[in-house]
C-alpha cells in the first residue's frame, strides 16, 4: 500500500466561496492512457498516443518504458511517440511499481513478449487491500507458471497458448492484463465475466488498431490474437472521473460550466444521480455539456458499482457534495472496502457523517468550516478540494501527492473558472 510520506508532497491552500462559471477542457483519461501505454510493449513498431494527460502517473509510466529499455516515452504537449523495440528486460523495479496500481500492467505484455516477467507488487491508492489473486489466476490459467517472492511476482511460460478463464469478480486491470496478454497469442481466446469500463473499451480499439481480433458479447470477450502486432495512433478517451469531478464542482458551488471535450455516455449514471441532487445538465454539442445548479441540494442513495453503474471513482466527491444537502444520505461502497478515508477529513470541516462498514451515512449540514486537512488517496483528495470551494474561510489540503497522479492542473482549471486554490511548494521531501 502507498505511503504518502514516503513522496514530496504540495499543499493546496482553497478560499471558499466562488460560484464557477466558464469552459473547461475535459483531459485524456488517465485510467485509459495507462494500460494504453503498457500496450507499447507488445509491438517493435513506434506507437503515437494523444490527449495524455500531465500526469505523474502518465510520467511514472513512461519512466517505467524507459527503463525497461524502450525509446521515445517522453510526454510532450499531450502526446507521446513510443518505440520499445529495444526493450530488453522483464524486470519493472519497485520503486516505481509502488508508486501506481496501473504498473501491474506491465505483466501481460512482458510475459507475452519474453515468456518471462518479473514485476514489484503494485501501489496505487490505498483504499483496500487490493488483492491481484485474479490476474495471477489467469495467467495460471493461461499456462504460466506463478510465484510471488519478496514483493516480486514471477511469471514464466514455456509455450504461449489460447486459453479460455472466467473472472471470479469483476477487475479493470485484470481485464486488462489478460487482453493485454492475449491479444498477442495466436488462436481463439475467450474471457468471461470481464469489466466492460469505457477504460477497457479504449484499450480494446487500440488492441484491435495493434491487429488484435477483438469481439465483445456482454461481459464476453473473444479474442484472436497475433504474434505480430503493429504500432498504432490513437487518442485516448476523456476522462470521465475528471469530468464528474468538475461537474460536481459546478453544482456544489451554484455555477454554471461548460465541459468540453467529454463522452456523455460515459457519465450516465453520474449525470442521472447529479440531476435528481438537484443539478442540471444539458447536452450542448457531441461532446459539450453545460451543467448547473437547478435547485436547492437534494440528498441521495448511492450504490457504487462497476460500469455502467456509478462509479466508485465518484464516490468521494459526491460525499463533499452530500454534505450540504438538505436531508439525510446514504452511500453503499460496494467495490472497495476501505474507501472511506475522507469522510473523516470531511468531518473536520463540519460535515456529519457515520460509517457503518461499506455504508456510509451523510446528514447534511447548512456549511462547511475550512480547516487543515489531509489528503489521504486521489478521490478523497477532491472530494476535500470541492469541499474548500463552499467552505467558509479557507482550506488547507496537505500531501496533494495522489491528486497529482490524477488531475492535470486541477488548480488551474479551477481557477479560471473563478475559484481561488492557491499551489503552496512542498519544503520537505
Ligand atoms: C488504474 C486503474 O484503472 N484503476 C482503477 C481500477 O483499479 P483496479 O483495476 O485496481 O480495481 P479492480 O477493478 O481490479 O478492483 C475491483 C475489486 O476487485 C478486487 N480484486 C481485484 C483484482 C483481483 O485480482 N482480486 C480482487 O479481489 C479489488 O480488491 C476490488 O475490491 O478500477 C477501479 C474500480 O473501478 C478504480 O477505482 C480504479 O481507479
Ligand atoms: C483509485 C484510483 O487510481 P489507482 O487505481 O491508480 O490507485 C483512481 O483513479 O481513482
Amino acid at each position: 500500500m502507498m505511503n504518502t510520506t514516503l513522496y514530496s508532497s504540495d499543499t493546496f491552500l482553497i478560499e471558499g466561496g466562488a460560484h464557477l462559471k466558464g469552459q473547461v477542457k475535459i483531459s485524456g483519461a488517465k485510467n485509459a492512457c495507462l494500460p494504453i501505454i503498457f500496450s507499447t510493449i507488445l509491438t517493435k513498431e513506434t506507437c503515437l498516443i494523444e490527449d495524455v494527460p500531465d500526469l505523474l502517473d502518465v510520467k511514472n509510466a513512461c519512466e517505467l518504458l524507459h527503463i525497461l529499455g524502450a525509446e521515445g516515452c517522453k510526454p510532450t504537449e499531450g502526446k507521446i511517440l513510443i518505440n520499445a523495440s529495444d526493450v530488453k528486460s522483464y524486470e519493472t523495479p519497485e520503486e516505481i511499481v509502488r508508486k501506481m496500481r496501473a504498473s501491474v500492467l506491465s505483466m501481460g505484455p512482458l510475459l507475452a513478449r519474453f515468456g518471462k516477467a518479473r514485476v514489484a507488487l503494485p501501489g496505487g491508492c490505498s483504499i483496500g487491500a487490493r488483492p491481484i489473486d485474479q490476474h495471477l489466476k489467469f495467467f495460471v490459467s493461461a499456462g504460466a507458471q506463478v510465484s510471488v517472492r519478496s514483493g516480486y511476482v514471477n511469471l514464466e511460460i514455456e509455450k504461449k497458448k489460447p486459453t479460455e478463464f472466467e473472472f471470479e469478480l469483476i477487475t479493470v486491470t485484470g481485464t486488462e492484463n489478460a487482453l493485454l496478454y492475449l491479444s498477442n497469442v495466436k488462436g481463439i481466446s475467450i474471457l468471461k465475466n470481464i469489466a466492460i469500463e469505457p477504460e477497457v473499451i479504449d484499450l480494446i480499439d487500440v488492441l484491435r488498431k495493434m491487429g488484435a481480433n477483438i469481439e465483445l458479447e456482454g461481459r464476453t470477450a473473444i479474442i484472436e490474437g497475433s504474434e505480430e502486432l503493429r504500432g498504432f495512433e490513437h487518442r485516448v478517451i476523456p476522462d470521465r472521473i475528471e469530468a464528474g469531478t468538475l461537474m460536481v464542482a459546478a453544482v456544489l458551488t451554484e455555477g454554471e460550466v461548460e465541459l468540453l471535450n467529454v463522452i456523455p455516455k460515459h457519465l450516465e449514471a453520474v449525470i442521472e444521480k447529479l440531476e435528481r441532487a438537484g443539478g442540471e445538465v444539458q447536452q450542448i454539442g457531441e461532446d459539450r455539456i453545460r451543467v448547473r445548479r437547478r435547485e436547492e441540494l437534494k440528498p441521495l442513495e448511492i450504490v457504487t458499482a462497476e460500469y455502467p453503474g456509478f462509479p466508485t471513482d465518484m464516490q468521494a466527491q459526491f460525499m463533499a457534495m452530500l454534505s450540504v444537502a438538505k436531508g439525510n444520505s446514504m452511500v453503499y461502497e460496494s467495490i472497495f472496502e476501505n474507501r472511506f478515508q475522507h469522510a473523516y477529513e470531511l468531518r473536520k470541516m463540519g460535515a456529519s457523517i457515520e460509517i457503518r462498514g461499506k455504508s456510509a451515512f451523510i446528514k447534511g449540514v447548512k456549511r462547511l468550516k475550512g480547516t487543515e486537512v489531509i489528503s489521504t488517496d486521489l478521490r478523497a483528495s477532491a472530494s476535500l478540494v470541492l469541499a474548500g470551494l463552499i467552505a467558509e474561510g479557507t482550506t488547507v489540503i496537505r500531501d496533494i501527492y495522489h491528486l497529482d497522479r490524477g488531475y492535470e492542473k486541477l488548480e488551474e482549471k479551477l481557477n479560471k473558472l473563478g475559484a481561488y486554490v492557491e499551489r503552496l511548494p512542498a519544503t520537505v521531501s
